[in-house]
Formats: C-alpha cells, sequence, structure tokens
C-alpha cells in the first residue's frame, strides 16, 4: 500500500498514504450491495489502527465506526458511499479496474479514502464528542443509505449531525461548493418493458415492432419535459439505455428502455409519473402491445439542514484553506438524502478538477483533493466539538 507512482501512473511523483488507499480501492470496484473485496479492504485498514477508542460493526456489505469521545455530549456521523458503477474504464491510470466492466467512476473510492483519513486522525487525536463513520453499499442502486438507518446496527450509533461530499470534476482542487436547501434532486429510476408480436422483417404487416414502439415512446417522454413541466421549474428524463429485437431481419417482439427521473420537488416527481402512465397507456392502444413500467430505486432530494449548512460555510470562509462556492442545485442524486431527512447536516461538492465528468470512462480526479478534504472536516469536527463553542 506504498505507491511511488504518480496520479497518471506516468510521473515519478510520491503520493500521500490516503490517496495510496484510493488507487487500492479505484482496482475493486463491485456493485451495491456485493462490494465484499472493498468491505474487507476497508476492515482490514481499520484493524491496523490503535482499537483502544473504536468499535466495528458491519451491516451486510457495509460497515460502522464508533470513534469514543473523551466526554461525549452528542455525536457526529461522516458517510462515504462505497459502491461502482458497471462502466468499462478508460482512463490513463496504472492503477485501473482489475474487474471488468466495472469502474469507479463516481468517486466513491475518494469518498472512502477520505473517510478513513478522518478516522485515521480522529483514532489519533481524540475530541470530547462521539464520531460514527459510516460505509455505506449501493449507492447508485438500489439504495443502501434507507435500509441502514433503519438498521439496528445504525440505531445506538446514530449521529446528531452528518457529513458527506460529492467529488465535483468541475471545480478546482482546493475549491468545495455547497448552499443551504436543495443541494440534489429527487430520482427515479424507470424501466419500461415492451410486448409486442415478432415477425418477419419482410412482413411488418404482420407483426407489432417493439424497436419502432420504443423510439417513438422515447421521443414521447421528452415531451413531458419540454411540455407538462412549468418551464420555471426543473425536471430531467434520461432513458440511457435501449434494448430490443434479436437480430436484424426478425420484427422485434421486445424491447426494453432503462432511464431515470429527475426532479426538484416531490409534486413534480407524481406529475411525471403519472404523465409516463398515460403515454404508455396510449403506447399500448396506438400499437397493439403490452407496456410494463417499474420506477425501480426513488432517492428523496438531498437537502441540506439551513443553520448547520450556514454555520459550516462561515466557518470554510473564516477558518480554512479553502475556496468556498455558494453554488446551485444539481439535477444528481444520492441516497445520503435518506440521511439528511432523519438527520441535520449537509453534503458539499469537494473540487477534483478533471475534464470527464461523473460516470465517465476517463474521468481521473485529482488526488491532492483527498488530503485536503481529509483536514477540512477533521477540523470542521474539532472546531464543532470543543466545549467553549456552540
Ligand atoms: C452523484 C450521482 O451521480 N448519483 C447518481 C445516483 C443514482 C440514483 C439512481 N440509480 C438513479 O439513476 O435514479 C446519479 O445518477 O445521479
Amino acid at each position: 500500500m506504498t505507491p511511488s507512482t504518480g496520479q497518471t501512473g506516468s510521473s515519478p511523483e510520491a503520493i500521500s498514504p490516503f490517496a495510496a488507499i484510493r488507487r487500492e480501492l479505484h482496482q475493486i470496484p463491485e456493485p451495491g450491495f456485493a462490494e465484499f473485496k472493498t468491505q474487507q479492504f476497508l476492515l482490514d485498514y481499520i484493524q491496523t489502527l490503535p482499537q483502544e477508542r473504536i468499535e466495528v460493526r458491519t451491516w451486510r456489505t457495509g460497515i460502522l465506526v464508533n470513534v469514543k469521545g473523551t466526554s461525549p455530549k452528542r455525536r457526529f456521523g461522516y458517510r462515504a458511499d462505497m459502491d461502482g458503477l458497471p462502466i468499462t474504464e478508460d482512463t490513463s491510470y496504472e492503477f485501473r479496474s482489475t474487474h471488468p466492466g466495472f469502474m469507479h467512476a463516481c468517486g466513491h473510492d475518494v469518498h472512502m479514502s477520505i473517510g478513513l483519513g478522518v478516522l485515521t486522525h480522529f483514532v489519533k487525536q481524540s475530541i470530547n464528542d462521539d464520531i460514527t463513520f459510516i460505509f455505506q453499499p449501493a449507492e447508485e442502486g438500489p439504495g443502501g443509505a434507507q435500509p441502514m438507518l433503519e438498521s439496528e446496527e445504525l440505531r445506538d450509533w446514530m449521529p446528531d449531525q452528518i457529513i458527506a461530499l460529492h467529488i465535483a470534476p468541475e471545480y478546482p482542487v482546493g475549491t468545495i461548493a455547497t448552499k443551504p436547501g436543495i443541494l440534489f434532486a429527487n430520482t427515479s429510476e424507470l424501466f419500461i418493458d415492451l410486448t409486442g408480436k415478432g415477425g418477419h422483417a419482410a412482413f411488418p404487416h404482420l407483426a407489432n415492432d417493439m424497436v419502432i414502439t420504443a423510439c417513438q415512446l422515447v421521443s414521447q417522454l421528452q415531451t413531458i419535459i419540454s411540455r407538462n413541466i412549468n418551464p420555471l421549474d426543473s425536471a430531467v428524463i434520461t432513458i440511457g439505455k435501449i434494448e430490443g429485437g434479436t437480430k436484424q431481419n426478425i420484427i422485434a417482439e421486445k424491447a426494453r428502455l432503462e432511464g431515470t427521473i429527475r426532479t426538484l420537488s416531490a409534486d413534480t416527481m407524481t406529475l411525471i409519473k403519472s404523465r409516463i402512465e398515460s403515454l404508455t397507456a396510449g403506447i399500448e392502444t396506438s400499437f397493439n402491445c403490452k407496456v410494463d413500467i417499474d420506477y425501480g430505486a426513488n432517492y428523496r432530494q438531498v437537502y441540506n439542514h439551513a443553520e448547520t449548512t450556514r454555520e459550516f460555510m462561515d466557518w470554510v470562509k473564516e477558518s480554512s484553506d479553502m475556496k468556498l462556492i455558494e453554488c446551485t442545485e444539481a439535477m444528481t442524486g444520492e441516497d445520503f438524502g435518506y440521511f439528511l431527512a432523519d438527520i441535520p447536516g449537509f453534503m458539499f461538492w469537494l473540487g477534483v478538477d478533471t475534464p470527464y465528468g461523473l460516470h465517465h470512462a476517463k474521468i481521473e480526479p485529482n488526488e491532492h483533493a483527498i488530503d485536503l478534504a481529509i483536514d477540512l472536516i477533521s477540523q470542521y469536527i474539532s472546531w464543532k466539538s470543543d466545549p467553549n463553542d456552540k
């Protein structure tokens, strides 16, 4: 765990221990609730720390660590997500994913290594209050936050205030961005199965072609955004995957659309789902087919606690070396929203300065952000836990 190669593997620049950990994690991305190697890697690292003031529990493929304070009055929480994405990596790294077809393309390797860094800090340097470190599986789906919050394992280590971060490719290293109130959207996955009548390519009049039907439906779905949503509101429907048919000269009996819906309000989500159901009912009639809709995982919005977030933002401006941007909300989703529904706290964007966006096969977050984030969060929690304060 002491690689001496640089950011892309081609430079001889030395890297920090937590950037080295990130590289180890980067090589073993796993799907939600199958983060077995990731869990073991984290447990192995935690085992190397002094054990006197920590307790460790596992929950499915997640991990909870309790760091005991010296005279606790409250409990802070840091949450990191653990899962990778089904993307074939195309970075210039020497430490690319060793799991074909999977990649940490959403920064969860960075989030976890920052979690280990902050944990290491507080194991070595005690504070008054307790801290729960939450390594949460399945953020990309089907969603680990909600069941983890309901788990026995978390119940007596439930934080009074919680923090999480997400890497932001578009911001420079040394920058964080956040805002009070809504930061990330409400999301719903969307899976639509179309079943018609297959047939010979030469006899379209004897079949009900689900490729044509799927194309029509994709176009109709976009009219919900352009024609049914108030232009002063915001919503997104993205169909990210289409499957259909079996061969070029066979009319497709089946097609499947896979996508996601994003809204800034719960009411708009309800409206969109109702419009999808009306449009698909019309598709059933006009294309003489069967349509099945599955909304998959639904995440509630990430809503930053106003007072706590404003206090953090003021502290960053006055007491840290990081540059703070008060950003606008984004249509990304995050099941950390479930934590924030129960516990005051906030999420912030961490600048990692890379030209490729989240979920891109070429994304290469700048690892210098890791140590900056570890320092920032450690200092903030220490400040909050100071008995002379608040
Ligand atoms: C930060 C980020 O990229 N989050 C994901 C969360 C996925 C939620 C769910 N699987 C969905 O697609 O609705 C995102 O895609 O925004």
